[in-house]
């Protein structure tokens, strides 16, 4: 998997670049469409957000063009403390001027099933209003920025290593309720959704995450199961590996 590697000093020197990169994104956007649609992922991701609330980033970036998702939502209420709504919320959405109506939660009063749907539709939505562009090779929603955490297992969004979900091609938008990691029933983005992204960032830190690393960007497993991380390869777009030295130790 091609990408560019950008490995930083500490977790703090990877969310002063992380800042930057987002900011110039936003940017770039904003003034060629108009809009800039943003894909977070719960976890340490939000963490490492948080140069991107404080000077001279906070001020610098127009969030009004700002729309926000989540490449996976976990199917609990907004309130709960397992909520990836609630975690971007306390620790970014709630910092930043971008208008409600641009963030577009779970719908949290239905089923994993029933949820799933409505965010598809919702996607559709915006594809329809012009929000949301549409990739010319693939025909699905072409997200400007898709910010990717990995788990130490090698999984990104609720994609998990050996699930069949890995294989979808037709949702854009899956349901899976036996999730490895709690909780069970989440929400999820697709490979297909995933990958026609127009830009992606990995961003992965910690010596628990070097041994995925290592086989996605060092010399392979040598192992016949495929992690989904390695399946993160945008067909047109531009993938950026944000890695700091303890992810990046085994490299
Ligand atoms: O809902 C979730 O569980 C997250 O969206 C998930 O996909 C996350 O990005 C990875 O598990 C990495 O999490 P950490 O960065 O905390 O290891």
């Amino acid at each position: 998997m091609a990408g560019e590697k950008k490995i930083l000093d500490s977790e703090e020197a990877l969310s002063t670049s992380l800042a930057e990169y987002t900011a110039s994104l936003s940017d770039k956007f904003a003034k060629q469409k108009g809009s800039f649609t943003v894909v977070l992922s719960g976890g340490s991701l939000i963490k490492s957000l948080r140069k991107l609330v404080e000077a001279p980033y906070v001020e610098s970036i127009d969030w009004s063009k700002w729309h926000v998702f989540w490449v996976d939502e976990r199917v609990v209420p907004k309130n709960h403390h397992h909520s990836n709504y609630l975690l971007a919320y306390d620790g970014f959405l709630s910092k930043v001027p971008i208008p409600c109506g641009n963030v577009y939660a779970i719908n949290d009063a239905l089923s994993a099933e029933a949820a799933a749907d409505d965010y598809e539709t919702c996607v559709k939505h915006l594809i329809h209003n012009n929000i949301i562009s549409v990739s010319e090779t693939s025909g699905l929603p072409k997200f400007d920025l898709m910010l990717l955490g990995m788990g130490p297992d090698g999984h990104v969004a609720s994609l998990f290593p050996g699930h069949p979900l890995l294989k979808e091609k037709k949702k854009w938008v899956a349901f899976i309720k036996e999730s490895p990691k709690p909780p069970p029933e989440r929400i999820t983005f697709t490979f297909p959704v995933i990958n026609s992204s127009a830009n992606i960032a990995l961003v992965v830190a910690g010596a628990s995450k070097a041994h995925p690393v290592h086989v996605t960007l060092g010399n392979g497993n040598g192992e016949d199961e495929v992690l989904p991380v390695q399946m993160v390869s945008p067909d047109e777009g531009k993938l950026t590996w944000f890695l700091d030295k303890d992810a990046a130790s085994k490299l």
